[in-house]
């Protein structure tokens, strides 16, 4: 029998790599946040960008978080990222402490050791986490084997998210505010310099003697630092968003979907109507909880040298935006936000508290929450 033609897919396929099977979701009927679900499909038909960014408009009035579906990536290809993700992480230490970030410098690319934050007294992360920046020269950097091995599909994912993805989602935010449709892709270039990257992370399972003693959580709450952050998410249930009314509700992982947060850049570039939300990682249902956690996410940033200085905006007028605030960032570039929010999170290689405010840069505050 012929074979079936097969749609084209966006990244070629790599090294032999095992195939990842994604963990059974969670039995449990938790407080889930009410979130809208974008579907990208709808963006380059007629009058389709203008239906997304009305539905995104209402969506993020109140929190910064939500779905989208239908963004030209298979689940298998989703999936071989996993897979390079897994296999990343069962290198050697010291194979990984090789690639280590520059952290203490506001570095952020190659592996953060679990063990560098504190997470409440006592009791540091279990996290390990592999950033791979743009594929730019500019950024080139040493890269273990695995990675190497499978740059050609490593690129092509992270192209696809930067290019396709976030790309349309920058335009609605142009729509929402009335500004030229490419208002943020000029200040989002693929082949300028800026901190986005991609990001495999593993959550070594804890004991329950270590849950108890961190009172559950895993990362504490706290806002990205970039412009938006694009979650590919097991199906494990551990990320919580916190409300404007101060509660803490359960992001669903949905199939075929990812989960997308406003960051902290494009808080300041709209004076806080683009709201970047507090979250936060907790332990997993108890079906869950023996499960290593794997994440895949894409970090989205501004280009290095741009001002956080908030735009001139109608829409902003209209609503009251355009009084600038106590916390604004005006005189503060991306590039030094992101580099200073890094450094401070680490010390000298020893971990440092992420507990109430945390002064960054300028004047500026971060807030760690329980
Ligand atoms: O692992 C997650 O679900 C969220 C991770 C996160 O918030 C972060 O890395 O900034
Ligand atoms: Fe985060």
């Amino acid at each position: 029998m012929a074979a079936l033609a097969q749609p084209p897919a966006a990244v070629p396929s790599g090294s032999d790599i095992p195939t990842y099977y994604q963990v059974p979701e969670t039995s449990y009927d938790l407080d889930w946040a009410d979130l809208a679900t974008l579907d990208l499909s709808q963006f380059d038909h007629p009058g389709g960008k203008e239906q997304l960014a009305k539905q995104l408009f209402d969506a993020i009035q109140k929190i910064g978080f939500f779905y989208i579906i239908n963004f030209g990536l298979s689940q298998e290809e989703v999936d071989r990222q996993f897979s390079i993700g897994k296999e990343i992480f069962k290198l050697p230490l010291e194979e990984k402490l090789k690639y280590r970030a520059e952290l203490e410098k506001g570095g952020y690319n190659g592996y953060k050791p679990m063990g560098l934050r504190e997470i409440s007294p006592g009791v540091f992360d279990k996290t390990e986490i592999y950033n791979i920046p743009k594929f730019i020269p500019a950024l080139e950097r040493d890269q273990p084997e695995i990675v190497n091995q499978n740059r050609p599909v490593i690129e092509g994912f992270a192209r696809h998210i930067h290019n396709e993805i976030v790309g349309k989602l920058l335009t609605l935010f142009a729509i929402i505010l009335e500004l030229p449709e490419d208002y943020f892709l000029k200040v989002h270039r693929y082949e300028e310099k800026s901190d986005c990257h991609l990001r495999y992370m593993k959550y070594h399972r804890r004991s329950d003697e270590e849950n108890e003693k961190a009172g559950g959580v895993w990362s504490k709450g706290h806002t990205d630092f970039g412009s938006l952050t694009l979650l590919f998410r097991q199906p494990v249930a551990a990320l919580q968003v916190r409300t404007p009314e101060g509660e803490w509700k359960w992001v669903k992982p949905y199939p075929g979907s990812i989960t997308v947060n406003l960051a902290d850049s494009l808080h300041f570039l709209t004076n806080g109507f683009l709201k970047s939300s507090i979250h936060r990682v907790v332990a997993p249902p108890s079906d869950q909880r023996d499960i290593d956690r794997l994440g895949v996410l894409y970090f989205v940033r501004p280009e290095d040298n741009l001002e956080l200085r908030p735009v001139a905006s109608e829409v902003l007028h209209r609503l009251g935006y355009d009084k600038t605030t106590d916390n604004s960032a005006v005189g503060i570039t991306a590039g030094e936000w992101v580099k200073a929010r890094v450094a401070k999170g680490v010390d000298k290689g020893v971990a440092r508290s992420e507990i109430g405010d945390q002064p960054i840069i300028g004047g500026v505050v971060a807030k760690y929450y329980d």
